[in-house]
């Protein structure tokens, strides 16, 4: 077979098997810093049909030798467009991952770091020309990127409680976080998923009591896995 014909071949093949390739039900599980996501998301890890991928923290403290993360929080007026930046390729590089398994179960996403982009707008931490590239990345994401969603699970947890959950978490990059900050998060992670007056839903919303203890959230989970995956395909490990 000559290589035009072998080409011809590998294409219709790469075609057909893209054909069969059906997108995983995605979830998202969004929320304030500290809201529960991480503990949330661990109970999905129990299903041998589903992806869980968690958000990329360990590659954000570690861009290189660099923790970017800290420098963030350290320096926001110098460090936030450049960490944002790296936040959007990591997430995007989450939601084109392919996964052949049924279900995807995301910690945040491409969406909910535009909260995190106009806190830094209302604050004042970015140029006028930072925002409108990062926003142009954002809506670049939306109109081409394969990013569908297909549920957002929002654990609206109140400020103080999730400051409280940080401060005891003590990831030592987030000692300069305040409660303020966290105040304005919530407000837009509200105005955006409980409000959704603010930018793209891209999907339905279910929003949890993110302050219920551990316990009480099992239960959340059990009803919220029940939505996901209807009664019969909770297979475990
Ligand atoms: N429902 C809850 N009640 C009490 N503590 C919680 C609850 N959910 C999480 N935590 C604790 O709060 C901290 C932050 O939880 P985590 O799941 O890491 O939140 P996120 O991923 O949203 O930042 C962790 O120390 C965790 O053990
Ligand atoms: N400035 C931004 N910070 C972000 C973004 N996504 C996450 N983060 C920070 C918040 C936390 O300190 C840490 C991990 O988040 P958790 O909620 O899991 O604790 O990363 C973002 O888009 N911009």
């Amino acid at each position: 077979m000559n290589v035009i014909a072998k080409t011809v071949f590998m294409l219709k093949m790469t075609t057909s098997i893209c054909k069969m390739y059906k997108r995983p039900f995605t979830v998202c599980i969004e929320g304030n810093i500290g809201s529960g996501k991480t503990t949330f998301l661990s109970h999905f890890k129990e299903f041998n049909n589903t992806t869980v991928l968690q958000e990329p923290v360990e590659l954000w403290r570690n861009v290189g030798g660099t923790n970017l993360l800290e420098l963030m929080y350290t320096d926001p007026k110098r460090y936030s467009f450049l960490f944002q930046s790296y936040v959007q390729l990591t997430m995007l590089q989450l939601h084109t991952y392919k996964s052949l398994m049924p279900y995807k179960i995301m910690e945040r996403s491409v969406f909910s770091s535009r909260c995190f982009i106009e806190n830094m707008k209302r604050k004042k931490l970015l140029h006028d020309v930072e925002v409108v590239i990062l926003e142009d990345w954002y809506d670049w994401c939306i109109e081409n990127a394969d990013i569908e969603t297909d549920l957002i699970v929002y654990l609206r947890t109140s400020p103080d409680v999730v400051y409280h959950r940080m401060k005891t978490r003590a990831r030592k990059e987030e000692s300069l976080v305040s409660l303020e900050y966290l105040k304005q998060l919530h407000n837009i992670h509200d105005e955006w998923l409980y409000y959704q007056t603010l930018f793209t839903v891209p999907a339905p919303v279910l929003v949890l009591d993110g302050n219920k203890n551990l316990e009480e959230m099992v239960k959340e989970f059990e009803n919220c896995k029940d939505q996901i995956y209807g009664k019969k395909e909770t297979e475990k490990n």
